[in-house]
């Protein structure tokens, strides 16, 4: 059965909540976002027809600084899932400390299924129905699941229009002739595959002969897997929707990325066996990498994992009982608000360099993104030690404890 991911999240804020021995209203304040707009966008189609798409903006905290995080179109958004993943948000940049809580955006709807104009007037509706609560000091979106570059373009672009003036700081993952930065655009995989790199040399293991089996082959997903191969590693599994391939000798991520972009799909990549999302999670591998969406390592295929290490590079890919059978089973989780973070460390740096005017190379932007990840690896993983839990509670204790101490001093409790 699926799990309701605002609950998920909710149990995982109360254990933290429960060992760092906060009093009750901390929970109380975090347990749900602080303010949440759902919103109707009626969308012109190219036959002259109008179709109505639902959508919404939650802020979940912002005890840190404005509200951050992606947009997601995707026909399965609900609200609940959005505040969840606002929630993720506020943790996330909390653990490793960047100025900012958390906020998340979707729309229910198949961007697959809408022509380019159309989705365009839709990026452009969405923002003009959101555009009162957001802003570069109160809430900066950037993409998700189902958006991209062009898309953010588009909406910045709306959103310019509306204040009358430019404002690129408002949105990140922007295209870089349009105050994107260097790095975005690879910089969650990028993360993803460095922490991968940390955690294997905890477990005695070199990163240059872990074999590696990813789901999802979207911007994240295909970007762990090359730089991944960058390091060493072997990639012999991927899936995505339409079907997975295996190779036990490596497959090409690079190659294999091309081969999405022509094709849509990894289905079918040359010298590979076909495989199914069941198989690929029970793969005999170093490091398995959940990098699509929630709720895909379940009690029910959790039994079956064999990795040595799971890296969420998805939001909230293991539903919270298979999180208790992977520890059980003595698997290394990697929780998703360190594994993923990369992204939103980047937009940040987009931000800083929007609000500056000034912009950083890629070397630049990449030696700042390790120095920040490894620290907070370092820093959740001492405390995992000392308290003896596992390191998405130590992640969440201390995300907590920042936003706890930045709740007090502004008078909130
Ligand atoms: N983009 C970013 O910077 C960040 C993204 N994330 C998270 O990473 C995850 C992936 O995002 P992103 O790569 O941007 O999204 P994309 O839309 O680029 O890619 C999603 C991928 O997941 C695949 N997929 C979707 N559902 C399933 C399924 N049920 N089984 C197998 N594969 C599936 C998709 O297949 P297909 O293409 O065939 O539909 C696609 O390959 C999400 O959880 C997102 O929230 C986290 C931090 C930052
Ligand atoms: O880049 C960002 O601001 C947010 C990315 C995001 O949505 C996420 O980390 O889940």
């Amino acid at each position: 059965m699926a799990v309701n991911p605002l609950k998920a999240v909710q149990e995982q804020i109360k254990n933290a909540c429960e060992l760092l021995n906060l009093e009750e209203s901390v929970y109380e304040i975090l347990k749900e976002p602080l303010r949440v707009m759902e919103v109707s966008i009626p969308v012109q189609m190219d036959d002259g027809t109008v179709k109505v798409f639902k959508g919404y903006r939650s802020q979940h905290n912002d005890a840190l600084g404005p509200a951050k995080g992606g947009i997601r179109f995707h026909p399965d958004v609900t609200l609940d899932e959005v505040k969840a993943l606002s929630m993720w948000m506020t943790f996330k940049c909390g653990v490793v400390g960047l100025p900012y809580g958390g906020g998340k955006g979707g729309v229910a709807v198949n961007p697959q299924e809408l022509s380019p104009t159309e989705l365009e007037r839709l990026s452009r509706g969405y923002i003009r129905a959101i555009s009162s609560i957001i802003g570069p000091e109160k809430d900066i979106p950037a993409p998700d699941v189902g958006t991209n570059a062009q898309v953010m373009a588009w909406m910045v672009d709306e959103y310019n229009k509306i204040v009358g003036y430019n404002s690129p700081a408002v949105i990140t993952g922007k295209p870089l002739i349009y105050g994107g930065s260097k790095g975005r655009v690879d910089a969650t995989g990028y993360g993803v595959a460095l922490i991968a790199r940390e955690a294997a040399k905890k477990l005695e293991m070199d990163i240059k002969n872990c074999t590696v089996a990813i789901q999802g082959y979207g911007n994240v997903g295909s970007y762990t897997g090359i730089h991944l191969q960058r390091l060493g590693a072997k990639i012999v599994g991927v899936v995505d929707i339409y079907g997975g391939v295996y190779n036990e000798r490596g497959i090409d991520a690079e190659k294999l990325a091309e081969h999405v972009r022509k094709t849509g799909s990894v289905k079918d990549f040359e010298g590979t066996t076909s495989l199914t999302n069941e198989e690929l999670f029970a793969l005999d591998v170093d490091v398995l990498i959940p990098a699509a969406l929630e709720n895909q390592i379940t009690e029910e295929n959790a039994p079956n994992v064999k990795a040595r290490m799971v890296c969420e590079a998805a939001n909230g890919p293991t539903t919270p009982e298979a999180d208790r059978i992977l520890r059980e089973k003595g698997i290394f989780v990697v929780p998703d608000i360190l594994a993923n973070s990369g992204g939103v460390i980047v937009s940040y740096f987009e931000w800083v360099q929007n609000l500056m005017n000034y912009y950083w190379t890629e070397e630049e932007i990449k030696e700042r993104q390790e120095i920040v990840m490894i620290n907070a690896f370092n820093n959740i993983y001492q405390l995992a030690q000392e308290y003896k839990v596992d390191m998405r509670t130590a992640a969440y204790m201390i995300a907590i404890k920042r936003i706890y101490e930045a709740m007090k001093v502004r008078g909130w409790i």
